[in-house]
């Protein structure tokens, strides 16, 4: 590992940049049932330095991840105490900046390749002011650094668990954090890739910054390689120390680890009183007397290596991200990359796109012949009046289901990279409406076309236009509502939520029941159907703007609706205005599109 400390001449952090953290008297606690509170962390204090690769241990249910979730601010309410000085920890923007969170599971969306998805991190975190031969520059040492340069064209959903683990480090490191937490880092690797990865650490550790990850078992291999240790046994601190001092801490209290012992399972085994309850007489000890050997591992003059370093093609970019403090790009650029990645992501993922896109093709295929040439023969109109309600039936099912699984699947991912500042919430639903609403047009558009001329509706291109708008619109009002839904409640409640409402609101649509045989409150309830205005932009678009007759048949002695007027009065749109329902579709979507902003907003922030 001692060449990765050499080749990570980029990872060490200017001076002035370590943080240490400092937290004092921490206190969590959780509902737990109607009234009653459960106390988690019972008052911990302690300090993280800077250049010291630090780990919190302990039996589960100790509350690792509860000190970890607060001291990253990922949780702040039940919190009590300070940190760094600080009353709350999420009140501190500059802090929450300056420092990123690596979760137990990688986060990591599988459709892009190591090297897409690190030059999209880079051009997410680093500004104007980093050239792009430098970011490309820095993601190359970064994943040298890390061991990932070899499959740095394999997409991240084939990458091995440790791969993963180290790419979820690699893509938070191209902004030099001067802070990392890492939940768990080691859990799901073998002992080879968990070494590497905590040599890793050790390594980043070195170059200045503050290192602090959760972990249950270590190997003694790896217990040595920690700095500083933090044991954890319900909720109280009973051990703060180095790992060399653990056993003659655990000696002065009369616990003396058996021969070849691993140190940190005895700790573990005293940790979860297999040899007695010392909980209480280790937390008071652990306070009473520093066990912090200093950091003797020598620290990289970064001057020095620049010196050294005159022969190679890199000292500019080197200087840039010592001496430069790199500034973050603007929220436009931040724009730009994200649509560039969500058209990206809907190009690979075949079920989104390519097999939609067939299945749309098939199924107007399907309706086509269905109700195929019905809609200029006037003794079928009923049956084309039919083929307007299972266009809307259509192509709202198809809209809103996809729709409610799409949030709840990224919000691991959004919430991840949201919380490490990649970019705001803002930006980054702006990009997923840019990238997505076009390709809701181009299925609509598959299926509309395809089906209204298979059906022989009118060959006129002002109708058709108008057909489509209304379809259009109407696909993205049910996308609309899956989102809504998707964000409020679990995927499954929220399919059943969104079949119970679209068969509401094709109820009140003004087919099953028409308009004028509805109740009075009954059709004052119609105005809030979404599909009431799709209908009728569709009827008016087929049988308004003055289409005088429809043939009758020659074998047909009677046909009733001729005159389309006829039919409209009966069905009781006589009146429709075109524009009206238009405006009130684009109404609705703007109004559920802000609504979802707000519910997704909500849950992210929520725990
Ligand atoms: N929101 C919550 N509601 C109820 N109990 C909670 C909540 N969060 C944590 N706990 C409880 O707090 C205790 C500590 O949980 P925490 O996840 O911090 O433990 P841990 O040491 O990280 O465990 P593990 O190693 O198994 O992940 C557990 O008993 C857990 O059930």
């Amino acid at each position: 590992m001692s060449e990765v400390v050499q080749t990570a001449v980029l990872l060490h952090l200017p001076r002035s940049k370590k943080i240490d953290i400092e937290f004092e008297n921490i206190t969590y606690t959780v509902p737990n049932g109607r009234k009653a509170k459960k106390l988690i962390l019972k008052g911990v204090s302690g300090k993280f330095k800077s250049g010291e690769l630090t780990a919190i241990m302990g039996p589960s249910g100790a509350g690792k991840t509860s000190l970890l979730n607060i001291l990253t601010g990922f949780q702040s309410t039940g919190m009590k105490g300070t940190i760094n000085n600080l009353e709350k920890r999420s009140g501190s923007k500059q802090y929450k900046k300056e420092s990123c969170y690596i979760l137990q599971d990688d986060q990591l969306v599988p459709f892009f390749t190591i090297s897409e998805i690190m030059k999209m991190s880079t051009n997410l975190k680093l500004g104007s002011n980093v050239s792009p031969k430098s970011k490309e520059f820095i993601v190359d040492d970064v994943l040298d650094t890390l061991g990932l340069s070899s499959c740095k064209n394999t997409r991240c959903g084939q990458l091995s668990g440790g791969q993963k683990k180290r790419l979820s480090i690699a893509l938070e490191l191209v902004n030099n954090p001067p802070v990392m937490f890492l939940d768990e880092p080691t859990t799901g690797l073998d002992s080879l890739s968990s070494l590497q990865c905590i040599s890793t650490l050790k390594a980043l550790a070195r170059g200045g910054r503050t290192i602090v990850c959760t972990i249950h078992q270590p190997s003694a291999a790896i217990y040595e390689m920690f700095d500083y240790v933090y044991v954890m046994a319900e909720g109280l601190c009973i051990y703060k120390g180095s790992s060399p001092n653990t056993l003659t801490y655990l000696s002065s209290v009369g616990l003396n680890c058996p021969e070849y012992h691993n140190p940190a399972d005895y700790l573990i085994e005293v940790a979860s009183g297999e040899h007695g309850n010392f909980t209480d007489t280790l937390s008071q000890y652990a306070k009473q007397q520093s066990w912090r050997s200093t950091c003797t591992s020598p620290r990289l003059n970064i001057q020095e290596e620049f010196a050294t370093d005159e022969n190679s093609n890199k000292p500019v970019v080197q200087m840039s991200m010592t001496e430069v403090t790199h500034n973050s790009p603007t929220e436009w650029a931040k724009f730009v990359v994200l649509v560039n990645r969500a058209f990206l992501q809907l190009y690979r993922d075949w079920t989104v796109t390519r097999l939609k896109f067939v299945l749309h093709t098939v199924i107007g295929i399907f309706i086509g012949l269905f109700y195929f040439d019905i809609g200029n023969d006037a003794s079928k109109i009923i049956a084309n009046f039919g083929y307007l309600v299972v266009t809307c039936a259509y192509l709202c099912y198809t809209a809103i289901m996809p729709a409610v699984l799409r949030f709840p699947l990224e919000l691991p991912v959004l919430k991840k990279e949201r919380f490490n500042n990649w970019y705001q919430l803002k930006t980054y639903y702006a990009a997923f409406m840019v990238a997505d609403i076009p390709i809701q047009i181009l299925f609509c558009t598959c299926f509309t076309a395809i089906s209204y001329f298979m059906s022989s509706q009118p060959c006129e291109w002002d109708r058709f236009t108008m057909f489509l708008t209304v379809c259009c619109l109407l696909t993205i009002t049910a996308e609309s509502v899956g989102i809504f839904l998707g964000t409020i409640v679990n995927p499954i409640n929220g399919t059943f939520l969104g079949a119970i409402s679209l068969a509401f609101m094709i109820a009140l649509a003004g087919f099953l029941v028409f308009l004028t045989h509805m109740s009075k409150p009954f059709y004052i309830l119609s105005y809030v159907s979404y599909l009431r205005y799709a209908l009728q932009g569709l009827v008016y678009s087929i049988y308004g703007q003055g289409r005088t007759t429809i043939p009758c048949p020659e074998d047909t002695l009677y046909c009733h609706y001729t005159t389309p007027s006829v039919f409209l009065n009966e069905i009781g749109m006589e009146n429709i205005n075109y524009w009206f329902c238009v405006g009130m579709l684009f109404v609705i979507i703007v109004f559920l599109r802000l609504l979802a902003y707000y519910t997704l907003k909500k849950r992210l922030s929520s725990n």
